[in-house]
């Protein structure tokens, strides 16, 4: 997800082509790039069984992620092509906006090339590619899920025309970023940036802080978002199927709809809310007084 701290790395000057996709080259990875790629797949490989959903466990192995190294994206798009027709494209680090949805809605995943340095092991603001690849990629696996972001691209392009882009980006934030599923045995991630981070994995589902509601699309529209912290809200699908349907409404009115009522704090519940958890938002509160 974007955020406007970017810093340089080893890929900024690469040669960009017009759609800002650049060379992995992905032989010039160092053996330390590699291996943080290994640890970081470690501590995820232990907190995430019985905490990720199903299709994501499973693509982590259909993908082979678990292979030793940073993946190579021309390999990994190969395997993913085959199940859902979409691909990884290596990119240097953020992209405009609208060639992000352009992307999206022609299938191709634009995942950051670059490592994060070892002093940001623990958190890192900018996606890198073990957020994009580890994190978003294995839910493109999932013909439904997969279906959705094609959609979400299309729908952000439309968005962007409309000048609706913020409430759009809540969506993908609370959705693809940090969305939780509701399954008979109980609450699973699926947002890649939880999936991708070894200390929210474990927070968003079973710390007493956070809110948690189920997903409502005009509620989400309307929500604020943390961008350097956890989230003190998570929002909750029933299914991928109920998140694509949504998707395929007119936004139209929910614009229009968003537009009159005022933004909603993102550690706020609202009469409408469906609350599975009511947050204490003690975590918030300690790092504030902190
Ligand atoms: C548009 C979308 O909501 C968001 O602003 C963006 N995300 C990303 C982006 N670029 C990259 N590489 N990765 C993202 O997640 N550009 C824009
Ligand atoms: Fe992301």
């Amino acid at each position: 997800m974007a955020t406007d701290v970017q810093q340089k790395n080893r890929y900024s000057n690469a040669d960009k082509n017009s759609d800002y996709t650049i060379d992995q080259a992905w032989d010039t990875y160092s053996i330390a790039e590699h291996n943080r790629w290994d640890r970081l797949f470690e501590c995820q490989k232990k907190v995430l069984p019985g905490r990720a959903c199903d299709a994501f466990l499973k693509a982590m192995e259909s993908l082979e992620l678990s292979e030793q190294g940073i993946p190579h994206m021309g390999k990994l798009s190969d395997r993913l092509e085959k199940m859902t027709g979409w691909s990884v494209v290596p990119v240097a680090d953020l992209v405009p906006d609208d060639v992000f949805f352009d992307h999206l809605a022609n299938k191709r995943f634009p995942a950051g090339a670059f490592i994060r340095p070892e002093k940001e092991f623990e958190y890192l603001q900018e996606p890198d590619v073990f957020h994009d690849v580890f994190g978003h990629v294995p839910l493109l696996a999932e013909p439904v899920f997969a279906e959705f972001m094609e959609a979400y691209g299309k729908g952000g392009q439309r968005a962007l025309k409309l000048g609706q882009l913020p409430n759009l980006a809540r969506l993908y934030w609370y959705t693809v970023e940090f969305g939780l599923l509701q399954t008979d045995d109980g609450l699973r991630i699926y947002g890649a940036g939880i999936a991708s981070s070894p200390n929210e994995s474990v927070f968003s589902l079973e710390d007493f802080s956070p809110n948690r509601v189920m997903l409502d699309l005009e509620r989400v529209m309307r929500t604020k978002y943390i961008i350097d912290d956890y989230q003190q809200t998570y929002f909750v699908i029933d299914s991928f199927e109920t998140l694509l349907e949504a998707c395929y409404q007119d936004f139209g009115d929910l614009y229009a709809a968003t537009k009159s009522l005022e933004a909603i704090e993102a550690h706020d519940l609202i009469e409408t809310d469906q609350v599975l958890h009511r947050g204490t938002l003690n975590y918030f509160k300690s790092k504030k007084d902190a």
